[in-house]
C-alpha cells in the first residue's frame, strides 16, 4: 500500500474501464487523482464516488492541443504532477471499405494526437520527474481483420512511448508502454466499436477462443500493471511494454 503516497496522477478517459480502474488503484495507493472525461456529468458522479483525492476535467483528447484551462487548473492546485497515464481511446473496428476518412481522424487525433499534446503540455508539471504509461494494445503486433485503423493508432502509440522514453529521461521522467489484450470494459459495447450486437457477440467469443486464459481480462488487471510502471518498483525500467493479455499473443 501506499506506494504513490503523496503523489499527483492524472489519467485521461478515467471515468470508465481501465481508466476509472486505475484511478481507483492509484486512490488506494495514496494519491492525489485528476481524470479527464467529455462530460462533466458524468465526471462529477465518478468523482463524487471516488472521494476527496479525485479531481475531475472535461477535456476532449482530440482537442488536447487546446490545454490552457487543464494546464490553469493544475497550476492553482498542485505543486506537481508525477504520473501520466494516457488511456483515452477511441476503438473503432469494421472492414477496410468501411473506414471512412472521419473514422480514421477521429482516431489519430484521440489516440495519437491526443497523446502527445496532453504529454506535451503536462511534462512542464513534472518538474519532480516522475512516470507516463500509455495505454496501447497488442492490436500494435497482431494482424487481426477489422482492426486496421484501430491497430494503426496503437503501433504509433507504441513508437511514441518508446520514443518519448530516451528523451524524456533526461528530466528523470520514465515513459513505458501497457499493452492490453482483451478486456471487458464499455469499449466492448457495440455502439463503441462501430459493430452489431451479434457481430461483438461473435467477435467475443471468437476472442476467447484464442486467449489461453478462456477468458477476457478484467479493467483491474491493467490498473495493476500500471501501477508497476507509475510506482518506484519499476525505477529501472525505461521504454519498455509490457503484453497483459491471458497469453493471446504466444
Ligand atoms: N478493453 C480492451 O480490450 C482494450 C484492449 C487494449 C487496449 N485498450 C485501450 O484501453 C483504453 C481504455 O479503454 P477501455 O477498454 O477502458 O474502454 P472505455 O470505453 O471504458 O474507456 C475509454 C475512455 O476513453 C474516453 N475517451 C474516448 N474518447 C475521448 C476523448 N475524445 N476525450 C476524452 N476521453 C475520451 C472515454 O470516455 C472512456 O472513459 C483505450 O485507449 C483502449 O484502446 C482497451
Amino acid at each position: 500500500m501506499n506506494r504513490l503516497q503523496d503523489k499527483v496522477a492524472f489519467i485521461t478517459g478515467g471515468s470508465s474501464g481501465i481508466g476509472l480502474a486505475t484511478a481507483k488503484e492509484f486512490l488506494a495507493q495514496g494519491a492525489t487523482v485528476i481524470i479527464t472525461g467529455r462530460n462533466q456529468e458524468t465526471l462529477d458522479r465518478v468523482t463524487t464516488d471516488l472521494g476527496d483525492r479525485a479531481f475531475g476535467l472535461v477535456w476532449d483528447a482530440s482537442d488536447s492541443t487546446d490545454a490552457a484551462e487543464v494546464t490553469g487548473f493544475i497550476e492553482s492546485n498542485f505543486p506537481a504532477i508525477d504520473v501520466i497515464f494516457i488511456n483515452a481511446g477511441v476503438a473503432k473496428f469494421g472492414t477496410f471499405e468501411q473506414m471512412t476518412p472521419e473514422i480514421f481522424d477521429e482516431s489519430i487525433r484521440t489516440n495519437v494526437k491526443g497523446a502527445y499534446f496532453t504529454i506535451q503540455a503536462l511534462v512542464p508539471f513534472m518538474n519532480r520527474g516522475g512516470s507516463i504509461v500509455l495505454n496501447t494494445s497488442i492490436n500494435a503486433h497482431i494482424g487481426a481483420p477489422g482492426a486496421s485503423v484501430y491497430a494503426a493508432t496503437k503501433a504509433a502509440l507504441l513508437s511514441m512511448a518508446r520514443n518519448l522514453s530516451v528523451e524524456l529521461i533526461e528530466r528523470n521522467i520514465r515513459v513505458n508502454a501497457v499493452s492490453p489484450g482483451p478486456i471487458f470494459t464499455p469499449l466492448h459495447t457495440a455502439a463503441k466499436l462501430g459493430l452489431s450486437e451479434k457481430e461483438v457477440e461473435d467477435m467475443n467469443q471468437g476472442i476467447i477462443e484464442k486467449i489461453p486464459l478462456h477468458r477476457f481480462g478484467r479493467p483491474e488487471e491493467i490498473a495493476k500493471v500500471v501501477l508497476f510502471f507509475a510506482s518506484d518498483d519499476s525505477s529501472f525500467v525505461v521504454g519498455a511494454e509490457l503484453i497483459v493479455d491471458g497469453g493471446m499473443t504466444l
